[in-house]
């Protein structure tokens, strides 16, 4: 079998530049492509890329998905600033492309994918939940798209068990002292110089706390789960959203 055909979009970034190392350093892949700002899409089709690893910026990962679904390409799509019309505009575009697989996920880091999963298994348990995300001052979204996801699935764990509103007597407080609510779970940022991405889901209830944290050092720590989503998403027609789906957690 021959090697996937593999384009990175955002190559000169961060995690993009990390990707590139990546791909290039896999047996099974080869490649074709890394595009920076300004540099044309069609770059994608001439050079055969079958998967595209998307790592640029909110701003622009729809215009690129666009291009990548409309012309036979696959997504591997880290780049955050998801919402749920963004998800559905992706999901009519998928529709009109039968085969076509895009991968979401909010972080790569197989630790991060359990912190997710541990989190939304302990809601039910805890009264009162808060999320601390941690990162590089040169991130441009704040909360993070982790943190958004787990706050995201710690409330519906809590809804399926019956849990009211937190507990919180806060009547008077400065903008932002009591972080940003994403679907009533309290999520704090903090941009610091030194610091990658972390994150720590904090549960209390009456005379214990739970924290459940995850530290990514380096961006090549994000790199297995790119390189897994690009080897899944050829046979994965569709929206999948989160690496959890490819990584088999209940066996
Ligand atoms: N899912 C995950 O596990 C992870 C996701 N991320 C996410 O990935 C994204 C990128 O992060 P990071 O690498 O740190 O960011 P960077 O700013 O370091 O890299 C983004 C790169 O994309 C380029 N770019 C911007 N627009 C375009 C475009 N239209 N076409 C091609 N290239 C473009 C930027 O160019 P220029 O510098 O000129 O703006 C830059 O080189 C963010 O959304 C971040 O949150 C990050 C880490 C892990
Ligand atoms: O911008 C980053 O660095 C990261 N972005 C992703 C996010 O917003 O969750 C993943 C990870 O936290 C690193």
């Amino acid at each position: 079998m021959g090697k996937q055909r593999v384009a990175v979009i955002g190559a000169q970034g961060r995690m993009g530049a990390e990707a590139v190392r990546a791909v290039e350093a896999a047996d099974d892949l080869e490649l074709v492509a890394a595009l920076g700002r300004g540099d044309r899409l069609e770059t994608l089709t001439e050079a055969g890329a079958e998967v595209a690893v998307e790592l640029t910026h909110p701003d622009a990962v729809m215009e690129n998905l666009a291009f990548c679904v409309a012309h036979g390409v696959h997504g591997v799509v880290g780049t955050t600033g998801w919402t749920d019309e963004r998800l559905a505009t992706l999901r009519g575009q998928l529709a009109e492309a039968p085969g076509i697989g895009v991968l979401i996920a909010p972080n790569f880091g197989i630790g991060a994918v359990l912190t997710m999963r541990f989190a939304r298994q302990a809601a039910r348990f805890f009264e009162s939940v808060e999320i601390v995300e941690s990162h590089h001052p040169g991130k441009a979204d704040a909360p993070s798209g982790t943190a958004v996801r787990t706050a995201q699935l710690v409330a519906e764990a809590r809804r399926a068990a019956g849990l009211g509103d937190q507990p919180d007597a806060t009547t008077t407080a400065l903008d932002g002292a009591r972080g940003a609510s994403v679907d009533g779970v309290p999520v704090h940022a903090v941009r610091l110089r030194g610091l990658v991405a972390h994150q720590e889901v904090r549960f209390g209830d009456e005379g214990e706390v739970l924290t459940i944290a995850h530290d990514s050092m380096n961006r090549s720590s994000f790199m297995p789960g790119v390189l897994l989503g690009v080897r899944r998403v050829v046979g994965t027609p569709g929206l999948t959203f989160g690496l959890e789906h490819f990584l088999d957690l209940d066996g």
